[in-house]
């Protein structure tokens, strides 16, 4: 099996399917996508700049993503429909390959994240309303300590990561942090079947348990 086709048969054995579509349905919600690619024989992974316009989040470093709209007909919907308004990203060249557990974040919003294989030759077209910049990196990169920090401020599951990446293309360093760096740690071990230098703060056999447990945890406080 070549690095793509081992990266999708190992997420797919923990794709979360409907396991959570009995949640309550008045939680507002929203998606995210976390769009792999390969480039230069590695799995690398896809980010976006925030605005420094916007309300929420401004200038921070998140996947593309957003909340539901009443079109949307799943989770996965949302999220293509996201990434397509956010950086031009066309669905139909979209290979989706699993939902993951969806999480809550502080503001009460249960975010489902989408994996999901995009072409390499893919050129973002950034809207500015929303976006500043994209930007990709090897997936490896969120299994190292060498530009790793960790904070003993409990974020979506276990201590806060935070990593700092430059991107030698532009030179830019961009923070990844919170429930963005979660994501990405959690994607990076199950993609590449790999233990981060880092306590990852959940059994990577068994990531469902320990999800599930965050999430009742965070539902039974709403
Ligand atoms: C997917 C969102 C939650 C909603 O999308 P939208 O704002 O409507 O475009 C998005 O805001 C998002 O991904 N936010 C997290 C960005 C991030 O990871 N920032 C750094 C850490 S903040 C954090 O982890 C606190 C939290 O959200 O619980
Ligand atoms: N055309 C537009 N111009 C400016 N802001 C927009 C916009 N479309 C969406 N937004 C804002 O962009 C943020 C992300 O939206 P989405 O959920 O669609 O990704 C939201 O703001 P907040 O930062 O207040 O959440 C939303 O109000
Ligand atoms: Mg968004």
């Amino acid at each position: 099996m070549d690095l793509k086709e081992k990266a999708i048969a190992s997420l797919k054995k923990h794709a979360s399917g409907d396991a959570f579509s009995r949640l309550p349905a008045a939680l507002p919600k929203a998606s995210v996508l976390i769009p792999l690619l390969l480039r230069h024989g590695k799995l690398h992974a896809l980010l976006t700049v925030r605005s420094v316009n916007l309300k929420h989040h401004a200038g921070e470093v998140c996947f593309p993503g957003g909340k539901s709209e009443s079109g949307d007909t799943d989770e996965t919907h949302t999220a293509l429909r996201e990434a397509e308004e956010e950086i031009g990203l066309p669905s139909h060249t979209v290979q989706v390959i699993c939902k993951l557990f969806p999480v809550l974040n502080k503001a009460g919003l249960l975010i489902t994240p989408v994996v999901a294989f995009i072409e390499s030759s893919f050129t973002p077209r950034p809207n500015a309303d929303e976006v500043s910049e994209v930007f990709t990196l090897p997936l490896e990169f969120f299994t190292k300590e060498a530009d790793h920090s960790c904070y003993p401020v409990p974020s979506v599951f276990g201590p806060t990561h935070s990593f700092m990446y430059t991107d030698p293309r532009t030179g830019h360093i961009h923070q990844i942090w919170g429930l963005t760096a979660a994501l990405a740690v959690t994607v990076a071990a199950l993609a590449l079947g790999k233990k981060p230098e880092f306590e990852l703060g959940f059994d990577l056999d068994d990531p469902a348990s320990a999800f599930r447990d965050v999430l009742n945890r965070r539902l039974s406080k709403l």
